[in-house]
């Protein structure tokens, strides 16, 4: 569709999972909305979108496409924003070349990725791809703080349908490791800036000053942290931790978020792939690198590269009997955590891990306890709790757990997540200085060769706007509310000299708590425990962390949560689930037919998205559309229509003819619109008679590999005819 007129609901193109389910649920909801005179329009943040956008120039005339990702970071600034944000692919420099892979296959005249860019037009290209990675996408659009927790249905159900959960035992040998020293933890320093200003980073050696960045500017009032790991103490702790596992017996793994994390991330991921490996670099390190091997990228890509050199894969054999086991992301295609830097993201994995009592799969396809080793101690002791109190107390029981909720502090690239720009390996020992547009030297830190350094910040007005939704959900809950804040953490306290004054103003101190995370933990998993709920208000890793920790602990998954962006300036953003694109569920989908994607998390979206175009332009059908949404979301969680994982079982596909009959029958049944309810009336009676052959038609579709033709970029065709495969049910739909 044309991008110059905004539709009044943006429903955004994705990848993976959400991206085929959306094949089948878009037009249903396209169809509805236009009953009531509603546009829901597309706009393509894929990664494949996203790469052809930033080469558009180059590419022939029918291949182009606009910059969509920045028109949404445009809109999503108006009051007018209504957007259904659905999880897209944060890609890691493996899933990037691949994409652009498939793409040239296509016939799309893109450059290949520059591994190592020499000149200045290779440097370009570099410079283009390197904003296409990682986590490029949610930091655009949220312009706003985020408010993740259960729907009350939702929650309900869990609690009289709860999920098998691992058992954990006291004497588990599953345990958190993280650094005590020269991390991101111990080495912070933060300030709070009372004038605007403009800062430049610098690193002093003995040859000189080198400009890292200049002209970052921030507002009066904005925390400005710096920090960094050394690396020295990261090898260090990486070669004992594999000894320790040995010793212990357990599996080792690796958490951390090289995604969205996207600068920092891979380099640690890369001191890991070393050090598993340091015999091996230690004696052939020259030639690997003469081979293009960069451990960054994983010991997937590493393979690939080294195959043909007999005396290297011999000695990586050598090492690798001489290791422990590791955590396998797939043991049957012997794809190890190291493999690729994206395949363990710490907010999903360590959660799954939780769940299945500590156990993570090993490499003979058993399950086993495990180290977990997350290098930064900034909020590894969530996790150590967490496990420490199951250790201590047994599994959560979700048929009588409470709930945890989350308000997290996220608008305009808060915190860690908006490093990037400021983060850097340092390439030689001196002193890095954070220097103000007045002289003053804010920050300073001795470092050496290799080490990680950064800065993050968080501004005024997106930590004053979360301090109050904090308040506001409060009084709307009641709940035990709790800021998940550490008086000893540099940043945590400049964040604490703000929250303090505000809760005072609004005399409400007496209603919240300030504890540490470890602390926090603790409180909020001895309230659930009994039963009752708490509000975890946090920044935003945690807010990242928490909303798939808890989630996946009570309902199984974070796929059902509501994910509300109160944007800054007056839109709405409304975001799917908590959880990630799933790639799992595409290779299922391609190889049998079958897609267990749970689009729960859409309905959701969608219902609130209807309600706030209700409020926002006084739209009464919107709001009736919203209200069936519910019931119909409702009507799957009674009638159990959610997705199977096995194929042969009603699938994705099921779940929205469901959702579409119980919608239809909503509103049908309803009496505020009867325009509405005359329209919907006749197609309910349809999708209620013809229930037998549209769930026939769907099954018959499963069992065999399924062509949507591509993988990060369908063929709109065959995915419509594999996602859409009953013709009894388009009839209807249309
Ligand atoms: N908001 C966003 O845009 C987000 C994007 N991502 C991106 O997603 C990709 C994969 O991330 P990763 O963290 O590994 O997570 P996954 O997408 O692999 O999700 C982890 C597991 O959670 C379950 N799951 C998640 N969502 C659903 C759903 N709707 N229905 C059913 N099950 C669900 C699945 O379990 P099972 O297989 O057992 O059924 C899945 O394997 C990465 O590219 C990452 O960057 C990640 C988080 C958020
Ligand atoms: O942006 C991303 O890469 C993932 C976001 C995410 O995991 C979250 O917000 O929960
Ligand atoms: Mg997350």
């Amino acid at each position: 569709m044309s991008n110059t007129d905004t539709p009044d609901i943006v429903y955004t193109k994705v990848d993976e999972a959400p991206e085929l389910a959306s094949a089948s649920l878009l037009p249903i909801i396209q169809r509805f909305a236009a009953a009531a005179g509603i546009t829901v329009g597309t706009r393509d943040i894929s990664l494949a979108g996203r790469i052809i956008a930033a080469f558009s120039d180059e590419l022939a005339e029918d291949q182009r496409l606009s910059d969509d990702l920045a028109a949404l970071g445009e809109l999503v600034k108006t009051p007018d924003a209504n957007v259904i944000k659905l999880p897209n692919i944060s890609a890691s420099e493996p899933q990037l070349v691949a994409a652009v892979k498939e793409l040239q296959d296509k016939g799309f005249a893109l450059p290949d990725y520059p591994y190592e860019p020499k000149t200045d037009a290779e440097k370009a290209v570099r410079a283009k791809y390197d904003t296409i990675k990682g986590s490029a996408v949610n930091p655009v659009l949220r312009e706003g703080n985020s408010d993740r927790r259960a729907a009350a249905a939702v929650k309900n159900y869990a609690q009289n349908n709860p999920h098998r959960m691992g058992d954990w035992t006291a004497d588990s040998k599953t345990r958190v490791a993280s650094m005590q020293d020269g991390d991101f933890f111990s080495n912070e320093v933060s300030a709070t800036l009372d004038k605007e200003a403009t800062a430049k980073i610098v690193l002093e050696t003995a040859d000189g000053e080198t400009v890292l960045k200049e002209g970052v500017t921030y507002p009066a009032g904005t925390v400005v942290d710096a920090t960094f790991m050394s690396a020295a103490a990261l090898d260090a702790f990486l070669a004992e931790e594999i000894e320790k596992t040995k010793d212990e017996g357990t599996l080792f793994s690796l958490h951390m978020k090289a995604t969205m994390m996207k600068v920092s991330d891979p380099i640690i991921f890369g001191h890991a792939v070393k050090a598993w490996l340091q015999p091996v670099f230690d004696k052939h390190g020259d030639k690997m690198k003469e081979l293009g091997v960069n451990p960054n990228a994983g010991l997937g890509a590493l393979l690939e590269r080294v195959k043909d050199a007999p005396e290297i894969m011999a000695d990586i054999e050598a090492c690798r009997a001489a290791r422990p086991p590791m955590y396998m992301v797939d043991s049957d295609r012997d794809i190890t955590n190291l493999h690729v830097p994206s395949d363990v993201i710490i907010d999903a994995s360590m959660p799954a891990l939780i769940r299945a009592g500590g156990k993570g799969w090993g490499p003979d396809g058993k399950e086993h306890d495990t180290n977990c080793v997350i290098p930064d101690n900034s909020y590894a002791p969530v996790y150590d709790e967490t496990i420490k109190f199951f250790k201590a107390n047994g599994k959560l029981n979700p048929a009588t757990a409470g709930t945890v909720q989350n308000l997290g502090l996220m608008a305009q690239k808060a915190e860690e997540y908006g490093s990037h720009p400021t983060t850097f390996e340092i390439p030689q020992a001196g002193t890095v200085k954070m220097i103000l547009d007045d002289g003053t030297v804010l920050h300073s830190h001795a470092v050496q060769a290799g080490d990680i350094w950064r800065s993050a910040s968080a501004r005024k007005a997106p930590i004053e706007d979360w301090v109050k939704l904090a308040i506001d959900r409060q009084k709307a809950t009641g709940y035990r509310a709790i800021f998940w804040l550490d008086a000893n953490r540099a940043h945590d306290a400049q964040l604490i000299e703000y929250v303090k004054p505000i809760l005072q103003a609004a005399g409400v101190e007496d209603k919240f708590e300030i504890m540490a995370p470890r602390e926090a933990t603790r409180a909020s998993l001895e309230t659930i425990t009994k039963g009752e709920n708490t509000i975890a208000i946090t920044g935003n890793v945690l807010r990242d962390y928490l909303t798939d920790l808890f989630p996946i602990l009570e309902l199984a998954t974070s796929a059902k949560m509501l994910s509300i962006v109160k944007l800054m300036n007056g839109g709405g953003l409304f975001e799917t689930g908590a959880g990630g694109s799933a790639p799992k569920h595409v290779q299922q989908l391609h190889s049998e037919n079958h897609l267990r994607w749970d689009s729960l998390g859409e309905f959701c979206a969608l219902g609130e998205s209807f309600k706030f175009l209700a409020d926002q332009k006084g739209n009464e059908k919107a709001r009736v559309l919203g209200n069936a949404v519910e019931a119909a979301t409702q009507g799957i969680l009674d009638h159990d229509r959610s997705p199977s994982r096995k194929v042969g079982e009603p699938d994705n596909r099921d779940s929205h003819y469901w959702f579409a009959r119980y919608w239809a029958e909503a509103l049908a049944a309803q009496s505020d619109d009867a325009e509405l309810a005359a329209e919907f009336a006749p197609m309910a009676k349809a999708l209620a008679e013809g229930e037998a052959q549209i769930t026939g038609e769907l099954a018959a579709a499963q069992g065999s590999p399924a062509d949507t033709g591509g993988y990060f970029m369908n063929d709109d065709a065959k995915l419509a005819a594999v996602m859409r495969p009953s013709p009894a049910l388009n009839a209807i739909i249309g």
